[in-house]
């Protein structure tokens, strides 16, 4: 029944990261979503991790660049570009790999039709025979081993870098959903501006997620700890560096974390009585890197008054679900609303 799909590709196409799944063998590709280009050649210098090594540090004539934006396509070519590397990338672990497998590739939920079809293309365009798609919370509901399939609410919050997708599934499809454009990438953001603001210093990306993973929390706990970082101080010019505490950072990252609570809560308002009852059982599921923010879980259950758990591997689930869901294309072929198919 599976045949025609062992050895097809489920595609966790990210802001931040990009995973490849392969039945049997698991996530064989885990690399961040970014292309650094030159721009006097028009070329591809480096696509995935060493391109993210150079994000900051180019000269001028090389960019690098993270083709997906808020969860979708802000630069084609250049995703067409990137899922074609990825693609090449699980080819060369898997002796006998067709040249154009199947394809199936996760899209937030809140996309439109175009831009859902963008996403379609430059997977064909990447060499895919046939380019599926699958809603991202649908995907992680079922990596988190959520029954998806079940006459059961399930409630699956996914807080990537670019979109943080709230949904309530059951029967094989989502009942409600709620997908907002602030997950990872605006904490960082909004870590960069507190320090601006706080101290005059210009830090990078790269130094706000440290701040965030190392000491980020989504309340203040008992325990206060600090990080030194290094930046540019906005007034002398100068490098200079500074011990930020985890108080600051939780200040900092409030805003974010309310826009995610709130999303929550209006998503759970909509839910149909009988699911509400079902989640108030099961519980809420984190999954994607944010829903390791610290503290989170605590704060989702206390503002909720729903059980609230982390997934097992929630950096995973996204891709575990979108290879999961090939495997089980003729069940998920006949479900409406959580994913479609394209022929180009
Ligand atoms: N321990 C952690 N605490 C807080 N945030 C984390 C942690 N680990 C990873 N992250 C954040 O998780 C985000 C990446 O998560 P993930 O890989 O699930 O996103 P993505 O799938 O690439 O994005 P999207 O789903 O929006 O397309 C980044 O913003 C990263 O900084």
């Amino acid at each position: 029944m599976f045949g025609g799909f062992t050895k097809d590709l489920g595609i966790d196409l990210g802001t931040a990261n990009t995973l490849v799944y392969v039945k049997g063998r698991g996530i064989i590709v885990r690399e961040p979503s970014v292309v650094a280009l030159r721009t006097d050649t028009k070329t591809i210098e480096a696509v995935g991790e060493s391109a993210k090594k150079m994000i900051g540090r180019t000269p001028g004539n090389i960019r690098a660049v993270r083709p997906m934006k808020d969860g979708v396509i802000a630069d084609f070519d250049t995703t067409a570009t990137m899922i074609r590397y990825f693609i090449r990338q699980a080819q060369k672990q898997r002796w006998l790999f067709p040249r154009h497998p199947n394809v199936m590739v996760c899209v937030p939920s809140g996309i439109t039709a175009v831009e859902k079809r963008a996403v379609e293309d430059a997977t064909k365009q990447a060499g895919a025979r046939e380019a599926y798609t699958i809603e991202e919370p649908f995907a992680a509901a079922i990596g988190a081993d959520l029954p998806v399939w079940e006459p059961t609410g399930s409630m699956v919050v996914d807080i990537g870098g670019g979109t943080t997708e709230v949904a309530v599934i059951s029967l094989g499809g989502i009942v409600t959903s709620r997908s907002i454009r602030i997950a990872g990438d605006e904490m960082d953001e909004a870590i960069i501006q507190y320090i601006k603001r706080t101290y005059n210093l210009m830090i990078g990306e790269r130094t706000a997620e440290t701040l965030k993973i190392e000491i980020g929390s989504a309340l203040n706990t008992e325990k206060a700890d600090s990080l030194e970082i290094r930046g540019r101080d906005l007034v002398s010019g100068l490098p200079k560096t500074i011990s930020v505490t985890s108080v600051e950072i939780t200040e900092s990252l409030s805003d974010t974390v309310s826009a995610i609570v709130e999303a929550v809560k209006v998503t759970l308002e909509k839910c149909p009585p009988e699911l509400s009852a079902d989640i108030m059982d099961r519980g809420i599921v984190l999954t994607g890197g944010g829903g390791l923010l610290r503290n989170l879980d605590r704060l989702l259950a206390k503002e909720t008054g729903m059980p609230v758990m982390v997934a097992e591997n929630p950096l995973d689930c996204v891709a575990i679900g979108t290879g999961r869901a090939l495997e089980n294309i003729h069940l998920f072929k006949n479900k409406s609303g959580s994913g479609s198919r394209y022929k180009g």
